[in-house]
């Protein structure tokens, strides 16, 4: 179940694994894919690979854990076993500006040193950096999530990607 520093005794959001609560399966799926259509089966598909421990899919709840209003993907990184890939970052669109991803974020990053013990977080942005940026990421090579050993390749530099990483 949620874990006391995601789940604060008196708080209405909490942020918990999708596999804890399979029920919320469905609106996650709907939330992401309101952002990046794709079908709901390769996408429940997704969710599903969500275990205890990487890749994991967080949310953040309210309403007495049964609305979703926020989702990250915590991945692993072939040849980097103390960090994680963060992706598919995203907040309800009514619950924007108001910061939700922020705490999404935070929440996500405590999770990864407290209970994955890990020590970094990176990602990839196209657009929104400027919102990495506010809560503390750095610019760094490019990761790749798919490379045998060598995790930071020059091929990378050249698209529009951003890669970000936080030190926790
Ligand atoms: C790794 C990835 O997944 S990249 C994909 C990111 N996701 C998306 O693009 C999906 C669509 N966008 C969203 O879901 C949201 O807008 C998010 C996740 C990017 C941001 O979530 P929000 O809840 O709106 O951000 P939140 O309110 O927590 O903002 C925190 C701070 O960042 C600032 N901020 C938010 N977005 C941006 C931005 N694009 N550029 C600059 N600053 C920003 C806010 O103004 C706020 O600053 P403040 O603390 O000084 O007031």
């Amino acid at each position: 179940m949620g874990l006391p520093p995601f789940n604060e005794t008196g708080s209405p959001f909490n942020v918990v694994p999708i596999h804890e609560y399979p029920e919320l399966m469905q609106q996650c799926c709907d939330l992401i894919n309101s952002e990046w259509p794709r079908s709901d089966t390769a996408r429940m598909r997704s969710l599903e690979t969500s275990c205890d421990t990487l890749p994991v899919c967080l949310i953040l709840t309210t309403d007495g854990l049964r609305q979703v209003i926020a989702h990250c993907k915590l991945s692993p990184i072939p040849g980097k076993k103390n960090a994680c890939f963060c992706e598919s970052v995203v907040v309800h669109q009514n619950h924007r500006g108001q910061g939700f991803g922020r705490l999404i974020m935070k929440c996500a990053e405590d999770y990864c040193r407290l209970m994955l013990d890990l020590d970094s977080v990176y990602l990839s942005t196209t657009d929104q950096e400027g919102f990495y940026e506010k809560i503390g990421y750095e610019y760094c090579a490019p990761v790749s999530m798919y490379g045998p050993r060598n995790c930071e390749l020059r091929s990378l530099e050249s698209g529009k990607k951003k890669y970000l990483r936080k030190k926790l």
